[in-house]
């Protein structure tokens, strides 16, 4: 069984609260305060509550290196809370000693040490030294088998879930119960590796899916296209193969880009494509408007749609427009809408479309990966 916040006693003690706090940072600058604002329940009730609230998060895939531009600082002069420049060791441990209730501090991102990922023994203790209470509300991280969030709540009896953590899985145990047909997902982003084996799954579930992003480029090389210089994982392409294959057999439609919108580098001129090949030297960095209308047609009769993945790189305007007109078509149809993922709900949120579609999730990856396995190791670590 998992408990939640409203089973603990939190009162002086030490509660290391895991949230994900992987928000676009730009110049400084988030981007997108979603993720942060979610976690805020949870943070406001154990402090409420008496709890010393040591707040931990990774941000962005640092490898286990100190770098500048993956600091949380920005997210802790964001909230106006106390910031820690290390997330392990003395200086952490001396600061909480001195904590009162109801305290709040941020810790340095997490992936600065390699043990975080490695899921490492070392690391785990190093964490534990400061944990009385362990606090899970990182949904957008929970499929990851990492120190902070795997190993760490495995080590620790007193635990539990968060609200945010424990929305989310309400939902989506409401959406996989029975949902409205057609079920179309559309798929794209760069985390090509992570999030294409979840295709293979969803086939079971659904009856359309739309590819696009950089998921597109290593299924249309895997069919034989020309994709130029587009981001493609080799390593993949039996992978696609294979999901084009089993598709065909269940039944369930796969759409890949027809024409793109392609330049010479990411911050080169757009240029239009109206084929599906990419000329040599090019990179596809955004559907184009024939694959914008064919999703159209496909989403106008869906009656629940997940969505996971810009369909480009939308940071950057010239090649936005796919991105932002999934956004208004999720708008405007009569659907049931779920869009997860850091970068897909800033989309949403920059489109202007948010409050038109039903569930925001905190997590991409996670929720898809939720959605195959009907639980998360993050989750799973909790039980006691
Ligand atoms: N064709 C493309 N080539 C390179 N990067 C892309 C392409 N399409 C989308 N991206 C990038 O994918 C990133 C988001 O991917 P991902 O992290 O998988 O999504 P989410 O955060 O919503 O789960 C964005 O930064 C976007 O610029
Ligand atoms: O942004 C995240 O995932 P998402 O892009 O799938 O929503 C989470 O913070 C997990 O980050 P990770 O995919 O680098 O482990």
């Amino acid at each position: 069984m998992v408990k939640n916040v409203k089973d603990m006693d939190f009162e002086g003690q030490k509660v290391f609260l895991r949230v994900d706090f992987n928000v676009p940072i730009k110049d400084g600058v988030i981007q997108d305060d979603t993720r942060v604002k979610e976690a805020l329940p949870t943070v406001n009730y154990i402090k409420e509550r008496g709890g010393k609230v040591i707040l931990a998060s990774h941000l962005g895939r640092p490898k286990g290196e100190r770098k500048s531009e993956f600091s949380l600082k920005p997210v802790a002069e964001y909230l106006g809370i106390p910031f820690i420049d290390d997330c392990i060791g003395e200086k952490v441990i001396n600061y909480v000693e001195k904590m009162e209730s109801g305290d709040i501090v941020l810790l340095e991102n997490l992936r600065f040490y390699k043990g975080e990922e490695k899921n490492d023994e070392v690391f785990i203790n190093e964490l534990r030294k400061f944990t009385d209470i362990y606090v899970n509300d990182a949904f957008g991280t929970c499929h990851r088998k990492h120190a902070s969030v795997y190993g760490l709540p495995k080590s620790v009896d007193e635990k539990c879930a968060g609200f945010l953590i424990e929305k989310e899985v309400r939902y989506f145990e409401k959406l996989l119960k029975s949902p409205e047909r057609p079920f179309t997902t559309i798929i794209g982003g760069a985390k090509v590796s992570d999030k294409i084996g979840v295709l293979r799954s969803l086939l079971a579930l659904v009856d359309n899916i739309l590819i696009g992003g950089a998921m597109a480029y290593t299924f249309l090389k895997s069919m034989g296209y020309n994709v130029g210089n587009s981001l493609v994982e080799d390593d993949y392409l039996e992978v696609a193969n294979e999901i084009l294959d089993k598709a065909k057999e269940r039944g369930v439609s796969i759409y890949l880009p027809l024409d793109h919108i392609v330049s010479d580098s990411l911050d080169g001129e757009p240029e239009y494509i109206d084929n599906i090949e990419i000329p040599e030297n090019k990179m596809g960095l955004d559907i184009g408007k024939k694959t914008i209308l064919k999703y159209r047609e496909v989403l106008e009769v869906s009656k629940t749609v997940l969505w996971n993945g810009p369909m480009g790189v939308f940071e950057k305007s010239q090649f936005s427009e796919g991105t932002f007109s999934i956004a208004k078509i999720l708008a405007e149809i009569d659907a049931t809408t779920v869009v997860g993922g850091g970068d897909s709900v800033s989309a949403v949120k920059k489109a202007g479309c948010a409050d038109k579609i039903d569930h925001i999730s905190t997590g991409g990856g996670a929720s898809l990966e939720y959605i195959e396995y009907g639980s998360l190791p993050g989750i799973e670590a909790l039980k006691s």
